[in-house]
């Protein structure tokens, strides 16, 4: 550590989410550290500024590339992403080092102010055949087609205020969002359902670091890395790597609709209790037809071994079937189909 109180620049995307997610890092930080002085650097990335290519096509890192760019040049100290929003793979010379307590992981349904009004509908299983159903990710479509097949899935892109925006005015019965940036924004009295693996009716399995915060810094940045250990949260921080090696292990360089969730549980062994970590995972084909799942609950000690579960999992998985869906999406994705990244 300097001999003299530090200051370190903060970089974040523009967006009301980001911002709002960088002061709580901050908050956390400065309580942590009362002598550090924090800065925001906020810039807007590619994915902010390029509203109509499709995602795809714009490449891994839309949301962070730039950013990176500017901590390798020494010009901010740590990025705070959304840890879903971060390619698995990082430049060199850069490093995801803190995953702090995480947000709700789940998504959720929001009924759009006529429907809410109305207040015919509770769930998702209410809503009548033909009912118009917005997401801007195949992850959410695809696990959906495979429950709800009366439903009709349409495209709807946008920060979270813009897709609400969007979901009651342009015809949607109701959208599908993550609870986190809900939570965060303060807008959590609008979600009226949480889907998971248990829903009744069908459920959904999260996106990879859903509900997640990454802290990226400069992997020879000493003074950071003992900065950042006061916000760690350790167990979140090795599920989250379990969930980001399924993804860098299915994925062989193309986004996929894989859906994750992780759970700390208390399993009983030689009349010793021991926490285990559970992962579940789930590849869909874009249409909902086929999908391969699969669950794995071990003891896990360090990143590493949770690393080496995440990939144990997706590569047994592959196995049975993912594979094939897998490069059947990218044979899709050559010829120009839109398959989309992230949420
Ligand atoms: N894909 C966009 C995105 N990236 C992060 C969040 C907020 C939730 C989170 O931090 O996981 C969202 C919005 C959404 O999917 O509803």
């Amino acid at each position: 550590m300097a001999a003299t109180a530090p200051t370190i620049k903060m970089g974040t995307r523009r967006s009301a989410l980001a911002l709002r997610q960088t002061e709580l890092i901050i908050a956390a930080l400065q309580s942590a550290h009362p002598h550090v002085t924090f800065e925001v650097h906020a810039m807007a990335t590619a994915g902010d500024r390029d509203k109509t290519t499709p995602l795809p096509e714009m490449g891994k890192g839309l949301w962070t590339s730039e950013l990176e760019a500017k901590l390798v040049a020494r010009e901010v100290d740590v990025i705070v992403h959304s840890l879903k929003d971060m390619p698995t793979t990082l430049p060199e010379g850069c490093v995801l080092r803190c995953v702090p307590a995480r947000e709700d992981p789940r998504d959720v349904v929001i009924f759009s102010k006529a429907r809410e009004e109305a207040g015919r509908y509770k769930k998702l299983k209410d809503l009548p055949e033909g009912a118009v159903v917005g997401t801007s990710s195949v992850r959410r479509a695809a696990q959906l087609k495979r429950r709800y097949p009366g439903l009709v899935f349409r495209d709807v892109r946008g920060n979270i205020e813009t897709r609400l925006r969007k979901c009651d005015e342009e015809g949607f019965d109701a959208i599908i969002l993550a609870a986190a940036g809900l939570l965060r924004l303060d807008l959590g009295a609008r979600i009226a359902q949480y889907l998971d693996s248990n829903t009744e009716g069908g459920g959904l399995l999260h996106a990879v670091g859903q509900g997640g915060l990454g802290l990226e810094v400069r992997e020879d940045d000493e003074q950071m890395k003992e900065l950042l250990k006061a916000i760690e949260d350790t167990p979140t921080m090795t599920a989250c790597f379990a969930e980001r090696s399924v993804m860098r292990t299915l994925e062989g360089g193309c986004s996929v609709p894989i859906g994750v969730e992780t759970a700390w549980v208390e399993k009983e062994e030689a009349g010793e209790k021991k926490k285990k970590l559970q992962l579940r995972a789930v590849v869909v084909s874009l249409d909902g037809s086929q999908a391969v799942e699969g669950e794995k609950t071990q003891e896990v000690t360090s990143l590493e071994q949770a690393e080496a579960m995440g990939k144990e999992l997706a590569q047994e998985l592959a196995g049975r079937g993912a594979q094939q869906i897998l490069d059947e999406i990218n044979k899709g994705r050559d010829s120009g189909a839109a398959v989309k990244v992230g949420a």
